[in-house]
């Protein structure tokens, strides 16, 4: 990528004199947070503001990246990443860059259990939201009337529960507390959680729990729509996406990791007599801004900011404000000690190659197994397995939360996951599995454990110049692509307003419905 460069070659970025100097901002952190903050700074201030993007890796894109298989050349993600239907502004950011045709819409989910007939799950196109569940909720034959029942009255209630009263209960808590047995948490309730949170319901907050179910669920039509790349991540957004925001004038600085983060003590930054920050490379480097936006993923703040421990704490840009709402003040989401022992959740994928097609469906969720997802080749969805003309064929695996794969060996995993595809598509049976990969990623998410949801702190800190982005950071949403992109336009509006301009919007998500707006509360 030409607008791409590396650390040796960017003393460019410091380089403007102070005559025709431009605001500059440094974005610590190439993920999709770094990046949506670049996108939304560079689309608010056309052409006013001097931009880097800086990442320690060699590519773009953070956790939502590829590699490359040694065996055969051929780019694979580290885990398989969907979006939902609700997940507007990291849609709507694909969009904006032409990408949104590289992410493929199903509007129906397959559902498997050993002991049943597969159960398609369609919501209603016609019905009103939330009752354009129901049909879809009657179609999972592994779930007895009575179970169908609870969730029925299981998902009422929470229609009906502020978050609020819930934010400090944890999802098995409230589950059990309002009657769901454990077979029914553990086939219905936990299917869906430890997918979209990455945890499970014992440690996963209620609070997140209901924006799951309302948001991604009941509160729309369309919410749990999924949209699954149909190009490797590295490409999608490490390579175009980031292009795409450099040709906007955006500077992007890869293989570069940032050391600490200073406030700048020169007058090479003049502000408005606040200072601005200078974020250190290893070798060495000072990047010198007005504004500095750390988005690095939790476990990495603690040691970027260390040395303004004491400034954060002891700022007093929350004069004024709600202490609850900025980052540095005494409250307990000011604590940088805390943000860094934020508890994380691993994720495992694991890479199957095989020698002939095993599944026509796209994916499936799978549920009573180890395996809770399978996914054709992403690459492959518009050509049928059978017309492919490659000899391998690729197959994912995702086990999230996958703290009990710890115990087993690789190729335990590997013959576990094998036996429940073959029980699951009787083509699996006559494949032979050719080749396998597990990648598990210890810190693939953090838990939104009650505590933690009440830690997480907003993009605003006490120091004017420095501002936090990532998915962890305070957005209501949990570890996800779309709350790294509601990070970052965060984060850019604290820039703007620095700046005196509006900030910028972050989409509410999709229109509730006139049903869902009267029974939601
Ligand atoms: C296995 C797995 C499966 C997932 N599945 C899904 C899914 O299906 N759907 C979904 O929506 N989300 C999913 N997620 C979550 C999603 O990937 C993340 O929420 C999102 O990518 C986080 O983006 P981010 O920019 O906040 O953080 P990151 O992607 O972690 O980006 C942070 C960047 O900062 C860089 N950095 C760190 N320290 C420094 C430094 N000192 N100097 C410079 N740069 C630095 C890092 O190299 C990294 O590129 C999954 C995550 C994993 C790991």
């Amino acid at each position: 990528m030409t607008s791409m460069t590396s650390c040796t070659t960017s003393e460019q970025a410091n380089s403007q004199s102070a005559g025709d100097r431009k605001r500059s901002v440094v974005i610590v952190g190439g993920g999709l947070a770094g990046l949506s903050a670049a996108d939304a700074l560079v689309a608010a201030a056309p052409g006013e503001l001097d931009i880097t993007v800086i990442e320690a890796k060699r590519s773009l894109g953070g956790r939502a990246g590829s590699f490359t298989d040694p065996q055969s050349g051929t780019v694979v993600d580290y885990c398989q990443h969907v979006a939902m239907g609700c997940c507007t502004n990291f849609i709507a950011l694909m969009k904006r860059h032409g990408l949104a045709d590289q992410m493929k819409r199903f509007d129906r989910l397959t559902f498997l259990h050993p002991g049943h007939p597969p159960s398609p799950f369609q919501p209603s196109r016609w019905l009103p939201a939330p009752l354009h569940l129901m049909s879809a909720l009657a179609g999972l034959r592994y779930l007895s009337a009575a179970q169908k029942r609870q969730i029925r009255r299981g998902l009422w209630k929470l229609m009906r529960t502020k978050p609020a009263v819930i934010e400090r209960l944890t999802a098995s808590q409230w589950l059990t507390q309002e009657g769901q047995d454990p077979a029914t948490i553990r086939l219905f309730w936990d299917v869906i959680l430890v997918s979209a949170l990455g945890d499970e319901s014992n440690r996963v907050s209620m609070a997140a729990a209901r924006k799951v179910f309302i948001d991604g669920f009941a509160a729309a039509r369309g919410a749990s729509d999924v949209h699954v790349p149909t190009r490797p991540l590295s490409e999608l957004i490490g390579q175009s996406l980031a292009s795409s925001i450099a040709q906007r004038g955006v500077r992007l600085v890869c293989h570069c990791p940032i050391d600490r983060l200073e406030p700048s003590e020169t007058s090479e930054v003049p502000t408005d007599g606040m200072h601005g920050g200078v974020a250190w490379s290893v070798d060495g480097h000072p990047y010198r801004a007005d504004d500095v936006i750390a988005a690095v993923p939790w476990y990495r703040i603690e040691s970027l900011v260390q040395s303004l421990d004491d400034s954060i704490q002891q700022g007093d840009r929350s004069k004024g404000q709600d202490p609850s709402v900025v980052a540095g003040s005494s409250n307990d989401g000011g604590r940088l000690d805390r943000w860094g022992q934020f508890p994380s959740s691993p994720i495992t994928g694991l890479h199957l190659w095989t020698d002939r097609p095993i599944m026509t469906l796209p994916h499936a969720v799978m549920v009573g197994t180890l395996s809770q997802w399978v996914f054709r080749s992403p690459c492959d969805f518009d050509r049928s397995s059978e017309s492919s003309n490659d000899d391998r064929y690729y197959y994912q695996v995702v086990v999230s939360a996958s703290r009990q794969t710890r115990s087993m060996s690789q190729q335990d995993l590997v013959d576990t996951v094998w036996a429940e595809l073959v029980h699951a598509f009787p083509a699996a049976a006559s494949a032979q599995c050719l080749a396998h990969r597990v990648v598990t990623d210890p810190r693939s998410v953090f838990s939104v454990t009650p505590d933690v949801q009440r830690c997480r702190p907003p993009a605003r800190t006490a120091l004017p110049w420095l501002h936090l982005a990532g998915d962890w950071i305070d957005t209501g949403w949990p570890a996800t692509m779309e709350g790294a992109v509601i990070s970052g336009r965060l984060a850019a509006s604290e820039v703007l307003l620095r700046l005196g301009l509006p900030p910028c919007p972050v989409d509410a998500g999709l229109p509730r419905g006139w049903l869902a707006r009267r029974l939601i509360r």
